[in-house]
Parts: C-alpha cells; structure tokens; sequence
C-alpha cells in the first residue's frame, strides 16, 4: 500500500477516533451530572437518563478518566449472515447518544473477546481486524493482522495457516514498543497489546480455582487485574458486583505500584489489598523460624482445633457432687445426675456446628433434663419457655455450665495454649514433634505475631463460625508464598470458591516451599476440582537475563517452566562486577547512579537490591547519597531495596549487591535471588565481593556478557620480610591493609579500637600487616579490623583467612586472634562458626562499647 493510501486510512480511523471520543466525553457529562448532585437511589428525570442505561451505579465513575491510556484499540469488521458490520474495541463501552448503537465496544466483553481469538488462520467470522496505535486521541500507525475484505476465504487461510502466534503475526512491533517503553513508578494495564493465551484466562468461564502458573514477566499480575474487570462487565453476566471482589497482593509496595491499573481499565470499589493487611492489626512481636512455619503449617489448625476442644471438662463430671446440679426451683426440686451431663456433654460435643453452637446445645439439652418434672404430664409451651429462661440465669446452672464447658475467646485459647507446656502436648501429641512443640512455647504477655493473627482468624471461626468479611471472588497474587493457614483463612471467606490464583513455584519465598500447587489448590478449593492454567511467554526480561537466572529455578523448582522472552537479545544486559569487600557498596550505588545518569527518558527506573538486612539498605543509601552529591542528573530515580521487597516489582535497570548473601539467606534464599535477577526489563547488573552462588558461576559463558573481575587486584611496593610466609603473600597483605585503610569505617573502628587498648594500658601497636597486635606475657594477640561489609558472613570468612595469613607473618607465638566489626554479626550463627572453625573470636563495636563472647579477652592483659 502507498504511504498515501496509509495516510488516508489513518485519517479515517482518526476521524472513528474522534467520535468515539466526542460519544464518551458525552457519557462521562451526562453521568456526572446525573450521579455528583444527586445520590443513586432518587428518581432520575428522563432528560438526565445516562447514555449507557444498563450500566449499574457503582461502574459509573469508571468513565470519568481514562489514567493516561487511550479509549480505542482496535477496528474489527465482522460479516454477521449478509450484514457487514463495522465496530471498535476499547476501554470502555461507547453509544451513540442519537440512536443507542454502539460505537466502541468494551475490551472485555464476549464479542470483542470472540474477535481477539480468531486468527488469521481462523478468523471466524472476521473481515477485518485492524490494530490501532494510538497515542491517547491521536492515530499514529495501523496494522491490519486479518484482512479478507478482497481475498477468498480459502486463500487466506492457506497463506496464512501455521499462524498461531499471535504476537509474531498480530502485535509485532506495537507489542515490542510497548513491553520497551520504561518502567516508571506505575503499571499499566495491556488492554491495547493482551495476548491470546493471556486473555484466554484473563475471560476464562470456570467457576471454581483457577490456578495460573508462570515465570516472571509473563503478566500474571495483569491478568489478575484484567480478570476483574472481565467479571466486572456486565455483557459477561457473572452478576458479580464490584465489592464481592478481594484482590490480594502479597505486599504493600505492588499496591502502590499497580494502583494507576483500576482506573484505567474501569474498575471501582473493589478491594485490593496486600496480604499481611488481611490481618495485620494483631501483630507485633516476631517468630523464630521455626516456630513460624509450625504455626503456619496446615497441622495447626488441628492443633487449635484440640486446643479449644480440650477446654471441654469432662473428667470435671467425676468431680461434681453426688447429685450433679440440684436446684429448688419454685416449688419443685429439680435434679441433674452423673450420668446426665455426661450424655448430654457428649452429644452436644459430637454434634456439627461450631463451638458456640456446639456449647449453646448442650445447655439446651441440659435444660431438657432438668424440666422433665414440670413437663410429665403436661404439654410444652409458653410456660416451658418461661422456666427454661428463669433456669438460664440461674448462678447454680450457670456455674455448673461454666465449670464444664468454659468459653474462652481465641486469644485467650492460643496464650494458653502456648503457655503451658502440658496444653501444648495435650493438643499436639501426635501431630508436631517434640522440637515442633517446643518451638511454640512463650511466656503469655509477648505480643502475638504475623502468625498468630492467622491462627486467631482460624480460632475464630471454630468458636463461632466467625469469617471477617465474605467475597464472591477473589483474585490472589503471588500465591506461591501463601502458607496453607492463609490459605485456609482465604478460602473461608469465599464460600463459592471462585478464586483466581497467580504464582511461580520458583520464586517462591514463605516458610513453605511447594514443589507443586496441589496442597495449594486444594485448600483453597475445600477438596473441590481445580484447573491449572500456565504462561510461559516473558514480556519483562531480556532473554539474557533469564537465561543468566534460570539455573536457580532449575535448582529449586525443576518442573517449572522458565518464560521464553519476547524480547529480542539486548547486548551487555547482563553484567557482573566482582571488587574487593570495602568496595562493595561504593561500587554498586555507583554503578545504579550512572544507569539513572545513562538514559535522558525521565521515566526509566533503576533499583539497588540489597540483601534483607536494615543496615544493607543504611549503608547502600549513604553511599548512594555521596555518589548522588557527584552526579545530580536524574539519580533521584535510583531505589534502594531490600530484596524483600521486590516481589511483583519491575524496574528497567536493576543491580544486585552480594548475591550469595541473599542466596544463604535461609532456605528459600535461591529463589528469593531468582526474584531480585528478574526484575528488570533492560540491564541486569550484580556487583559482588564473594565468590557468585554455584549456580551461577557459570554466568560467564553467557555471550555478550561482561567478564567478571579479579577480586583483588592490588598494587602495592615490595616488602623486606623475615617470615615464614612467602615474600608474595607479604606483598599481599600489605597491599590489603593500605587499600582496607582507605575505608573511614575501617579507620574509624581501627583508632577507635587503639585508643580502647591505649587507654587501658594494653599498649596496641600497628605493622604493615597487622591492623593491631600487642604483646602479652603469653604472646602477641592479632586484632583484623573489618570495615563496610564486613557484618557478613563470607566477609568474615575472608578476614579470618587474611588473620591466620597475617598470624604467619609474625615469628613470634600468637597467644589470641580477634576479628573486629562495626556492628553485630548479620548472620546470628557467624560468630560461633568463625570461632569453631578458624579459632578466632568476633567482637563488635555496641553503643559506646564493644560486645561479642569474648570481648574481655579482647580488651584486658
Ligand atoms: N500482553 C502484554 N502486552 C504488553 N505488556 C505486557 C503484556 N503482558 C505483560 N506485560 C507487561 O509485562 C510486565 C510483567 O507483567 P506482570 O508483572 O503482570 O508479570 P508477572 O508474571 O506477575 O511477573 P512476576 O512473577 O515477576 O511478578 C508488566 O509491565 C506488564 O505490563
């Protein structure tokens, strides 16, 4: 086609364009002033009648603003019998005002989803199906992906038979251009670019747990989001209505970053929310980690279920007096045995229905017994009532109710239960181990935890059916780090169990691991069928950068398959820095500094990801904020965060600090790494001082990526030595130390640490190789001094090995060797380990002082 017949068709889709819009900002004025002044539930005169009739009250203000994205998307011309007809697909539904016809129809209802599946090679009935790129109003290209309008039907689909893939064929580049534009702080949705496998979910009819499975990127999140909207239409007669909707995010940070998505795609008063809100009024204190996953494992809810089951007294029959309960009541003496409230215990006991329920029973089959002498020979009624209620409040029935069958709240259940050692193995034999067991137990007056506030949810509901809030669906992200308690608690409040499931086995990162989603499933499905659909094409990350983190989710979840990018390869997208420990964090905030400088599209976002420790983030932001004061330009859109908080996130450039310190971060710490790689959507850059995890070190063999550096490669002048160790390793070490004492935090601990000794007259000396020593009467004790980085494990390790190297040096006997750090160790175990394996003990500098086991060695003759 000349560029003049493109001209001409862009016109003519403009001037579409223009009506669609002139239609629409009609709509939005005539459902402002029909809902701002007046509330819904008065009667509307007909002059202010909206232009779209059916659309229920609460989706009105959804035509208010479109967020920043364009209204129409596509042109389709169907061949409905002998009618041609022609309509577009957009963001909201438009009519004409004049006649009622539509002239857009909305994305997610059944016809436009009908025209977005077929194919080329199956086209329906589709003549036309023409794609418009649109930058809000204005028409800046087209692409038509089916055309039949002059071509036999039997020709078309013999060119283009084969053609399944709807992005090679249909979006091509508007799609690339789309998945290229930067990251700014908000998502947006994909209404102009959504695929068919995507859609095929996002519009999918099951009515009970659909699970989707995929790697990063593959825009799981977004169908969630896009899913709402699908059942929020009122075309797709799901009759759900916006507030029977809980979308559950599984942190705080994806709310923000996701929260532009609802207005653009028309959505209001449903209620997003990230999980930990569910439940988070309750929760102060912290878990060990092994008491968190007790808590949180499925056993629990047994466990709570005996604990509040137990609170029942049966063996408090035996105890009663002879006659159970004796009472003189109006002129009769009224008399309950043994053996009557032992049956009626039982029965109630063993009866459906909830504790309360359960409780309320058995009172009542009490009371039958007791009024037995009024009701012989006498029918029941109004005045059997009467004496039932005056029984009720008797202190006798009360009390002997009470005694047997208390009613304790669910706090007062679980501080119980926690804190007595003889409870806890009453509710748990069989069902935890002795160490499990003992992980939960505590002194009552600590504050509950993230834990407990789930297990209260639970208690809650066994004692009295009690669920917060009952939604008709919901949608839940990231499930893969659901715990199966939450699960529980989420599948309770939506009885129909029509519940969307968005997750990645590999980048699962909660105390439980899953290597498949069926205890998942079927939790949330309360033993129902579920459905596991998948995604598998990436739309975030370069395809180096996948292929660079793969091996970790190979490592962790072997069955799960990792996206295939769309991207096409991007060179240097992936790089790897290795620099000495004092470098580390100067090095990365610098490198993020110059991609923040590298880019003038205000929009583009680079993320430092540390590991998950407050005084990683501390320190990185200092030295972000000295490399800012150097290089101003754009470094503003630089954050640094925890690796903790970044799930869901994306960012165009991302550096990863210390990798194997996030991957030893406990046992999901591979998968929490696989999540911080993949996070970008241009360059992924890991600046590292220890060696990189197994998994990845054979990052280097990936084409195009930068190679890795020495770790140390240090100038320095050659020494005279008379040690045992090798002149080289001397020259080493002195390098070491001249380049260590370039670190003010080094320096700062080193002096601080000589004055300690000088003013308690242990007289410290300095060599070239040693950052302190002094002499005792049993021989020299060695003090290494560890600056920025130095809290961490591997960086111990290495200074423990440079301390037993500098040890060699000296010919003289070492009586002690002390590591000394700026702050307690990160990892709780590295201090012993280090002493165990090295013999060397740790201190660290605390407030004024210095801590660790063996700080009055350190510090006396
Ligand atoms: N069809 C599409 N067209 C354009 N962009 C898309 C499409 N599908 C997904 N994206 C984009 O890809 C990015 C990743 O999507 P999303 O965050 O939903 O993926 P995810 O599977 O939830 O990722 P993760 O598991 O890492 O959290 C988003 O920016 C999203 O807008």
């Amino acid at each position: 086609m000349s560029s003049v017949d493109r001209k001409a068709v862009i016109a003519t889709e403009q001037a579409a364009v223009n009506r669609a819009y002139a239609y629409w900002e009609r709509s939005r004025s005539a459902n402002k002033a029909l809902t701002k002044p007046r509330p819904w539930n008065q009667d509307c005169p007909e002059s202010s009648t909206p232009f779209i009739p059916d659309t229920p009250p609460e989706l009105l203000n959804a035509y208010d603003d479109l967020g920043g994205q364009n209204l129409v998307v596509l042109r389709v011309d169907i061949k409905e019998t002998s009618r041609k007809e022609t309509f577009y697909i957009g963001r909201r539904s438009v009519k004409n005002p004049a006649n009622g016809n539509r002239v857009v129809i909305s994305w997610s209802s059944p016809l436009a989803i009908r025209c977005r599946q077929a194919s080329a090679s199956q086209p329906g009935n589709v003549l036309l199906r023409r794609i418009l790129q649109c930058k809000e109003r204005r028409v800046l290209d087209y692409r038509d992906d089916i055309d039949r309008r002059s071509v036999p039907l039997q020709e078309t689909e013999r060119k283009q038979s084969g053609d399944s893939s709807f992005s090679a064929s249909v979006l091509g580049n508007f799609l690339l251009e789309e998945i290229n534009r930067g990251r700014g702080e908000r998502m947006r949705d994909i209404v102009a670019t959504i695929e068919r496998d995507q859609l095929r979910l996002v519009a999918s009819e099951y009515k009970g747990v659909l699970i989707i499975q995929g790697g990063p990127g593959t825009g799981k999140t977004a169908v969630g989001l896009h899913r709402v909207a699908w059942l929020l239409d009122p075309e797709n007669k799901t009759s759900i209505k916006p507030s029977e909707i809980l979308v559950v995010l599984p942190h705080r940070g994806l709310l923000d970053y996701v929260s532009a998505i609802p207005q653009q795609l028309g959505i209001s008063d449903v209620s997003i929310k990230a999980l930990d809100q569910l439940w988070a009024d309750e929760a102060a204190g912290s878990d060990d980690e092994l008491a968190r996953r007790v808590k949180s494992d499925e056993r629990m809810a047994q466990v709570l279920r005996r604990a509040l089951e137990n609170t029942v007294r049966f063996h408090a029959v035996d105890k009663l007096p002879n006659s159970a309960l004796r009472i003189s009541h109006l002129d009769r003496t009224l008399r309950l045995s043994h053996q009557d409230v032992r049956t009626v215990l039982h029965q109630a006991f063993n009866s459906p229905g909830s504790f309360k329920a359960r409780r309320a029973k058995a009172i009542d089959l009490l009371l039958d017994r007791l009024i037995t002498p009024y009701v012989t020979g006498r029918g029941r009624g109004r005045s059997d009532s009467d004496i039932r209620t005056s029984l009720r409040k008797n202190k006798a029935f009360r009390t002997l109710v009470n005694r047997l069958w208390p009613e304790p709240s669910a706090p007062q259940t679980l501080r119980r239960l926690y804190s007595s050692r003889g409870f806890l193995t009453q509710s748990s034999s069989g069902l935890l181990t002795k160490e499990e067991r003992e992980s939960l137990f505590r002194e009552p007056h600590l504050p509950l935890t993230p834990e407990d506030a789930v297990c209260l949810d639970e208690l809650r509901y066994l004692i009295d059916g009690d669920v917060p809030r009952r939604y008709r669906h919901l949608v839940i992200d990231e499930a893969q780090d659901l715990t199966p308690m939450q699960a529980r608690a989420l599948a309770r409040r939506c009885p129909s169990r029509s519940i969307t499931v968005l997750g990645d086995l590999a980048q699962a990162t909660g105390p439980h691991l899953y290597q498949s989603w069926d205890q998942i499933a079927r939790i949330l499905a309360s033993g129902e069928k579920w459905i596991l659909g998948e995604l598998k094409t990436g739309y975030r990350v370069p395809r180096e950068v996948i292929d660079f983190a793969a091996p970790l989710a190979k490592a962790t979840a072997p069955k799960v398959s990792v996206p295939e990018s769309l991207r096409p390869p991007v060179k240097d997208s992936v790089t790897t820095s290795a620099v000495a420990p004092w470098r580390l964090l100067e090095e990365a905030a610098a490198k993020a500094v110059a991609l923040a400088g590298s880019t003038d599209d205000a929009s583009r976002s680079v993320a430092l990801v540390v590991p998950d420790d407050p005084e990683w983030t501390e320190e990185t932001e200092q030295r972000l904020k000295a490399a800012r004061s150097t290089t101003p330009r754009r470094t503003e859109m630089v954050r640094v965060l925890p690796v903790s908080r970044i799930k869901g996130m994306e960012f165009d450039h991302v550096v990863v600090v210390e990798p194997t310190v996030i991957a030893d971060g406990g046992p999901a710490g591979l998968n929490q790494l696989y999540v911080a790689l993949t996070r970008c959507t241009q360059t992924l850059t890991v600046v590292h001082a220890a060696p990189l995890p197994r998994e990845l070190s054979s990052a280097s063999d990936i084409p195009g990526m930068a190679p890795a550096c020495d770790r140390r490669p240090l100038p320095g002048p050659p020494v005279e030595s008379s040690s045992r160790a090798s002149d080289e390793l001397c020259q080493r070490l002195i390098n070491e130390v001249s380049v260590d004492r370039q670190d003010p935090l080094h320096e700062s601990l080193r002096t601080g640490l000589t004055a300690h000794l000088a003013q308690a007259g242990l007289r410290p000396e300095d060599s070239p190789v040693a950052d302190i020593f002094r002499r005792t009467p049993d021989g020299l004790v060695l003090y290494e001094v560890l600056g920025s980085g130095g809290r961490v494990y591997l960086h111990m390790r290495d200074g423990a090995v440079r301390l037993l190297e500098v040890a060699e040096t000296f010919q003289e006997k070492i009586h002690r060797k002390f590591l000394v750090l700026a702050g307690e160790p990160v990892e709780p175990w590295a201090a012993a380990s280090i002493a165990s394996v090295f013999g060397i003990s740790v201190i660290w500098k605390r407030g004024d002082g210095w801590a660790g086991h063996d700080r009055d060695l350190a510090l006396r003759e």
